[in-house]
């Protein structure tokens, strides 16, 4: 089935092209060997781009890790050497896209339900590199991106899930199949609760919390991972941010 895609759509389309060839052009060269695949429509033009290079250049790309089942096969079509953590515990650098990026790099993650693989993906790696458009850039996170927190929670667990995160101030819901009756099953068969807890001025602390209560597998706040971010502008213009030191 053809798309045909808005002009709106097109922009943003054209913003995660440019974030994406940059980001791959600024950190892979001869000496890459080990990279890290995302998820999400962003990173597709990361594998495309690297696909491109290893042809011309004739990179030697020792293996690339999946975040899911989707960047499996983005990795699998390009043609590019698939492997997983196991074999390549140490990654020389990953790609992957974010929903919201704040001012210190702090990310939320997994609007594609994939954050607990891409978050093993992004502890494994050197270097962690976020690929977005204009629309992901934000001062603080729960500002432009109002879906909540995507939190990745064992099935057996999600109603005293939901009632801990309402406690805490969140306003969790459990994450439905558009097309199935029934909830998201991520890649590992756990379920998805989005907790909407408005603006995260600590995104650390929110972490940290999220994260202790039993039953909660992983959260979608990346703090203090990303060590740049390459955000595609509606002008065709790149802006490139860099974590604060430490
Ligand atoms: O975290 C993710 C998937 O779990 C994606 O990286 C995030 O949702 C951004 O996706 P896109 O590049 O399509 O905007």
């Amino acid at each position: 089935m053809s798309t045909t895609l808005t002009p709106a759509e097109l922009l943003v389309n054209e913003a995660k092209r440019q974030a994406s060839y940059t980001a791959i052009d600024e950190h892979v060269d001869a000496t890459t060997k080990v990279i890290g695949i995302g998820s999400g429509s962003t990173v597709i033009f990361c594998v495309d781009r690297l696909a491109q290079r290893v042809k011309r250049e004739n990179l030697h790309i020792v293996a690339c890790i999946p975040t899911s089942f989707q960047s499996k096969q983005l990795i699998i079509e390009a043609g590019l050497p698939l492997a997983d953590l196991n074999q390549h515990p140490i990654i020389d650098v990953a790609f992957d896209g974010a929903d919201e990026v704040d001012s210190s790099l702090n990310c939320i993650k997994g609007g594609g339900a994939c954050q607990l693989q891409e978050k093993l993906v992004a502890a494994a790696a050197k270097k962690f590199v976020v690929v977005a458009d204009y629309r992901k850039d934000a001062e603080v996170l729960g500002t432009q991106w109002k879906a909540g927190v995507p939190l990745e929670v064992i099935p057996m667990a999600y109603v005293p899930i939901m009632g801990t995160l309402k406690a805490l101030g969140g306003n969790p819901v459990l994450r439905m199949a558009l097309r199935k009756a029934g909830p998201v099953v991520t890649d590992n068969g756990n379920f998805v609760i989005d907790a909407d807890f408005g603006e995260i001025k600590d995104p650390i602390a929110l972490d940290q919390k999220l994260i202790s209560i039993p039953g909660i597998v992983e959260t979608g706040l990346f703090c203090r991972m990303a060590s740049v971010a390459y955000f595609g502008g509606k002008d065709g213009t790149v802006i490139v941010r860099k974590a604060p030191a430490l």
